[in-house]
């Protein structure tokens, strides 16, 4: 079948083969033709090269039964090859020929089979030389990258200048990265702002899966975000958030920015997560605004297509200066952290000289983290940089993310009255209007849940999530993946896959309530996946849950919104690090419940 193929590929070492055997079979027949015309010569002296040793040794394997007849062979072919017979010249050069071809072919086939088991790079787009596919990407990437999709299916690469970035698009590719070759794919490839501003990528999402990743991500999720000391904190977010509870009753039937209202809140939340009552009253409300614009700072910077990223070979020059930029947000960051930290020891030393008892209301995360500081074991104690990091990812991973979804939620129910309708009445059957949500509420909130689900699905804050990069050479979908690219898990087109959701470009939360709890966050099922998936999925999970549905549960009842007239709500989106709507959502509230006094409680 191979000797009668067509393909072309096979064609040099079909060539190879077929005059390597037609050399053979010419000189077999010199060689039996000479044999034929005279008798056995005697043994000639050995010549010891290296050729005869082993040509004599595979006859004798190839005849060990019968060791005369091999040592004769091999004594012949010895001394035939080693004579200087003119009359052998001809059989003897065929033969050299002979072998010599037959080992190119082998040599060829060989290569040739190597060759077949590595598969291909995915499909895709062809760019432009140099600068790839970048110049093609646009504003949205995330649509473009569903719209390749559509072309060239489940799994396809794009070069972005020097950087092979390959994009899988179907749940069951997804599923082959972070299940089946989770550990592979459990790298980042973070871009040069990101280690700029984070101590040089020291924190979890950052950090290359290994030891340290592990055991802050370990410190992350049981010691700070666990179950006991998230409860333990409630009262820390019940307070910051009615402090923004009373701030837009003041401001009531005034248009009001949701997402900076929420942006504000949720950044005193997380400060006061971090390190509680440390810092003076007046003085917390001068480090969160500076908080504040150094996020949405560095947010931009996130967001920027940088060159350095896209040519390593260019970074040193850092041509837009966002590298800078990122290190002078670092330094700031640093000032406020040092701070911080040094307050609180000064705290403890007072209370250890004034006696025990004081330092027991402060099991905030930096307390927590101190505590790890000061263990002697190294396998479980962190370093002062690495107790920076972790406040660093709560404050990243937590405000700017959650925020947009609290105004992609509101925007979505004030874009569709009857789910408003819906969650108003749930929330005054559940909660009541004579008083406010609690947290104890929120898991009997049932319809919001499903709202707050399908916002995910529509409007993914991390529509591509957080880049992966495989720690060696691989292979998805049957395609060859190499180490260090760049992988992005379109969760966005997932998302809005018509094969996988119904009307995908509805909202339509009802689609998550009977689903018996199926599509939750975890990760789990495929089609799903806001959160990512397998041993890097957001480590922040169990906080951004609850305080994004107690952050939206409060707005929507305590408050009825309205646009201000004359203005048409905006659902277009803008691609980012977190992608945002594009249009602040401006809106004026109403108080709904009853007594005036549980707006300032
Ligand atoms: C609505 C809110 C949030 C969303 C939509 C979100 C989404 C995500 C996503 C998609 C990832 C990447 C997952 C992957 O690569 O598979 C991620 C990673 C991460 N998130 Fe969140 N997140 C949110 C809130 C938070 C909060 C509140 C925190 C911290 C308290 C946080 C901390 C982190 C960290 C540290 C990582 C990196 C995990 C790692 O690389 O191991 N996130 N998040």
């Amino acid at each position: 079948m191979w000797l009668g193929a067509s393909d072309k590929k096979d064609e040099l070492s079909r060539t190879t083969l077929i005059v390597s055997l037609s050399t053979f079979a010419l000189f077999c027949f010199l060689w039996v033709a000479k044999q034929a015309g005279k008798t056995v010569p005697p043994l000639p002296p050995a010549t010891k090269s290296e050729g005869f040793i082993i040509l004599s040794s595979s006859l004798s394997v190839l005849d060990s039964q019968n060791s005369y007849v091999s040592n004769t062979v091999s004594a012949m072919w010895l001394g035939w090859l080693g004579a200087s017979s003119e009359k052998d010249e001809l059989p003897r050069t065929t033969l050299i020929v002979s072998l010599f071809t037959f080992a190119l072919f082998c040599f060829l086939w060989v290569a040739k089979q190597t060759r077949k088991t590595v598969p291909p790079l995915p499909p895709g787009p062809r760019g432009l030389p140099l600068v790839g596919y970048l110049p093609f990407l646009g504003t949205e990437p995330h649509k473009k990258f569903e719209e390749l999709a559509g072309i060239y299916g489940p799994i396809y690469k794009v070069w972005l200048g020097k950087k092979l970035c390959v994009v899988v698009n179907s749940p069951s590719l997804v599923k082959e990265v972070v299940r089946d070759q989770d550990t592979t794919f459990a790298n980042r490839d973070p871009p040069v702002a990101a280690l700029a501003a984070t101590y040089g990528g020291a924190d979890i999402a950052f950090l290359p899966y290994g030891h340290e990743w592990k055991k802050l991500r370990k410190i992350f999720v049981r010691e700070m975000l666990s179950n006991a000391s998230l409860d333990g904190s409630y009262t820390l977010r019940r307070e910051q958030l009615r402090k923004g509870i009373r701030n837009v009753y003041e401001k009531i039937g005034t248009p009001i920015d949701v997402g900076e209202l929420t942006f504000a809140t949720l950044i005193n939340v997380m400060m006061s997560l971090l390190w509680g009552g440390t810092l003076q009253e007046d003085e917390g409300a001068n480090i969160a605004a500076e908080f504040k614009a150094l996020l949405a700072e560095l947010m931009v910077l996130f967001a920027k297509p940088n060159v350095s990223d896209f040519f390593p070979a260019l970074a040193r020059f850092d041509l837009q200066g966002i590298e800078r930029d990122a290190k002078s947000i670092f330094e700031w960051n640093e000032r406020i952290f040092d701070s911080a930290i040094d307050m609180r020891l000064k705290y403890l030393a007072k209370a250890k000289d004034e006696g025990p008892g004081i330092t027991e209301q402060k099991e905030d995360f930096l307390q927590i983290l101190l505590e790890l500081r000061e263990r002697d074991d190294a396998a479980t104690s962190i370093t002062t940089t690495q107790i920076k990091a972790l406040l660093l990812d709560v404050l990243v991973g937590g405000s700017d993310t959650t925020t947009t979804m609290v105004e992609w939620a509101m925007a979505e129910l004030m874009h569709h009255p009857e789910a408003m309708r819906r969650v108003h009445g749930e929330l005054t059957e559940m909660v009541g209007l004579d008083c406010i949500v609690e947290e104890s509420h929120l898991p009997k909130l049932n319809y919001l849940g499903a709202v707050i689900k399908e916002t995910f699905r529509l409007h993914p804050a991390l529509p591509l999530l957080v880049p992966r990069s495989p720690s060696q050479s691989s292979t998805i979908g049957g395609y060859t993946v190499p180490k260090g690219a760049r992988i992005m898990l379109n969760v966005w087109a997932i998302h809005r896959d018509p094969k996988i959701w119904d009307n995908p470009l509805e909202f339509r939360p009802e689609r998550f309530l009977n689903d018996s709890g199926r599509l939750d966050y975890s990760g789990n099922d495929f089609n799903y996946l806001p959160f990512g998936s397998g041993r890097r999925i957001c480590a922040g999970l169990p906080l951004a849950e609850k305080t994004l549905k107690y952050v939206l549960a409060s707005l929507l009842h305590q408050f009825e919104w309205q646009l201000p007239p004359s203005t048409e709500l905006d659902l277009s989106d803008r691609f980012g690090i977190v992608t945002k709507k594009r249009m602040p959502l401006i809106a004026i509230p109403t108080p709904r419940l009853s007594e005036p006094e549980l707006y300032t409680k």
